[in-house]
């Protein structure tokens, strides 16, 4: 079954001589329980695909469906209920409130849904379980590793449900162990809990988890790349390939 849908989406900043196409007619669909990452070197439109999709930015043109509806055409009331209800984040800079203690932070989606407290707590325990962060629950953010951290916002992400998982530059501010332990998270969670993720990623490794990459040129798509039998090793290296064709951004790579 289709989830997304993206149709001749075109942004543009700016105006006149100055106008830039962040994003060029760009157009594809993803599957329910698809893993997808985007790829690009910097300033190609990674994060402004990422953040039309969440409906954060509005494109110039074109329309994004999320399970057939029109998310360009939604009054703001209704796209803050859409996000809520079928959108999960994770960023590179995590976004946890340092306020709240990690319970707290994965249950904000439940919160703001209003589910009940003993659902809640039931939620975020089994959640925290599955990621081996049931340790550190009523622990700040502060108090706790990166990779700790970064697991929370995932849990935050998920818990709810979301029809879709949008992660931008997921394993950003992780080293090589944390990125890897973060991947094999994310890739469970798809494989068993058939999450939906679409992550852009400058990181070959991280990509490599993904089912299927697009790489994004200059606001276009440049190449699709899907993993069908290849092995992660195999597929990895033709990540490595393409970015090569791609030119840029090679150093970046682990
Ligand atoms: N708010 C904005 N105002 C003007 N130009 C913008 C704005 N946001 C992005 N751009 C431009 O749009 C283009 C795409 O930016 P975007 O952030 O989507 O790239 P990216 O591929 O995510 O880059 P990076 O990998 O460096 O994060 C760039 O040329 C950028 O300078």
């Amino acid at each position: 079954m289709t989830l997304l849908r993206v149709e001749h989406v075109e942004k543009y900043y700016g105006n006149g001589g100055n106008l830039c196409k962040a994003l060029d007619d760009i157009s594809f669909t993803m599957e329910q329980g698809e893993f997808m990452a985007v790829m690009g070197a910097s300033g190609s439109g990674k994060t402004t695909l990422l953040n039309v999709i969440a409906t954060i930015d509005t494109p110039s043109g074109g329309d994004i469906y999320v399970q057939d509806e029109n998310v360009s055409t939604k009054k703001e009331e209704a796209l803050a209920a859409f996000r809520k209800q079928q959108l999960g984040f994770i960023f590179q800079d995590l976004n946890l409130l340092n306020t709240l203690r990690i319970d707290e932070n994965i249950a904000l989606p439940l919160t703001l849904l209003h589910y009940d407290t003993k659902q809640i707590d039931e939620k975020v325990l089994k959640m925290a379980q599955r990621l081996g962060i049931e340790d550190v629950l009523l622990k700040y953010p502060y108090e706790v590793s990166g990779g700790q951290r970064q697991r929370c916002a995932c849990a935050r992400a998920m818990i709810h449900q979301p029809s879709l998982i949008l992660a931008d530059e997921p394993t950003g501010a992780l080293d090589s162990h944390a990125s890897y332990l973060f991947m094999e998270q994310l890739l469970q969670r798809n494989t068993e809990d058939h999450a939906s993720i679409l992550m852009v990623t400058h990181d070959a490794f991280s990509a490599s988890y993904a089912k299927r990459i697009l790489f994004l040129k200059d606001g276009k798509i440049f190449n699709e790349l899907y993993r069908g039998e290849y092995s992660r090793s195999s597929f990895y290296q033709k990540i490595l390939d393409v970015m090569m064709l791609l030119g840029g951004d090679v150093h970046a790579i682990r």
